[in-house]
């Protein structure tokens, strides 16, 4: 089965990439987490990243962001700086059960121009609270966060990330166990990213949203299994081969000893040889 990559030509590798993965394996007590993944995130894309439970999602999203570092391969973010993401995590791993007012979390989002312990401007303040009318939260800057629903705190780390002007947005699981109305509501400002140019990057479970929503596709099983249009990606055969990939969790599961040499940018990969 053959790795399907969208790219044509130079111009895709060279003007349209914003993050490229060479070769890349993020391990975990020596055992492959994501394993010999190559390809590159398109800019001003959306991309979704799909696969089954374990299968490495969100530890390639911390490794984008540099908190893990690479086993082998590299990760190039090409013409973009590291401060220039911004990530938001599971929502479960996220604490806040603290009597932290909604308007100084929408203003972390500013601390690129502020510094964590700078002096917050009022237009700072004033953009957190257009922040919060744009996630429908006009008026809850004074509110406590502990006292909000889960759906009413992911608006507001929305418009933190509003207010932090990414260029790259990388996003984990932000519509998992949220409802219908508050989901639409996000994924409008997913879609007005889109037209700024920004990137997004978002590990997601509902293949019907991402077919809707987002146009290319990373299918990942700790190994990569198709990256490219999200309609060529999402197919049967590639969803059932998903499924039946060794979990990194198994005893059993392979240690890489793999020749880790940097392998050169490939446009298509035969994946149908799996390698450790
Ligand atoms: N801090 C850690 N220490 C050891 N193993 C870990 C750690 N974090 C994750 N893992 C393991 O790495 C594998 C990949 O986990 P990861 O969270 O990246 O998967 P995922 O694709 O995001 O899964 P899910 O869809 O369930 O969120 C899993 O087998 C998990 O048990």
């Amino acid at each position: 089965m053959s790795h399907q990559h969208s790219h044509a030509g130079q111009a895709n590798e060279t003007a349209d990439c914003a993050i490229r993965l060479h070769n890349l394996t993020l391990t975990y007590h020596r055992h492959p987490v994501v394993h010999h993944v190559s390809g590159s995130f398109q800019a001003g894309e959306l991309t979704a990243i799909v696969g089954p439970n374990g299968a490495g999602k969100s530890t390639l999203l911390k490794a984008i962001v540099g908190l893990m570092q690479p086993n082998h391969g590299q990760i190039d973010l090409l013409g973009i700086d590291r401060r220039e993401l911004a990530y938001l995590p599971q929502q479960a791993a996220i604490e806040r059960d603290f009597p932290l007012a909604v308007q100084d979390v929408v203003l972390l989002g500013d601390w690129r121009h502020s510094g964590w312990f700078g002096r917050v401007s009022r237009t700072a303040r004033q953009r957190a609270d257009a922040a919060l009318e744009r996630v429908g939260l006009a008026g809850f800057g004074k509110r406590s966060v502990d006292e909000l629903s889960a759906g009413q705190f992911q608006r507001v780390l929305f418009a933190r990330l509003l207010l932090q002007d990414a260029r790259v947005i990388l996003l984990d699981e932000p519509f998992t166990a949220l409802d219908a109305r508050t989901t639409a509501d996000l994924l409008a400002l997913v879609a007005g990213w889109r037209r700024e140019g920004r990137t997004v990057i978002a590990v997601l479970h509902d293949f019907e949203q991402v077919r809707a929503h987002f146009p290319q596709t990373l299918l990942l099983a700790k190994e990569c299994v198709a990256w490219g249009a999200t309609a060529q990606v999402l197919n049967a055969a590639n969803i059932a081969r998903s499924n039946g990939m060794p979990q990194s969790w198994d005893d059993n599961a392979p240690i890489c000893h793999r020749d880790e040499s940097i392998a050169p940018v490939e446009h298509v990969h035969d994946h149908s040889a799996l390698h450790h």
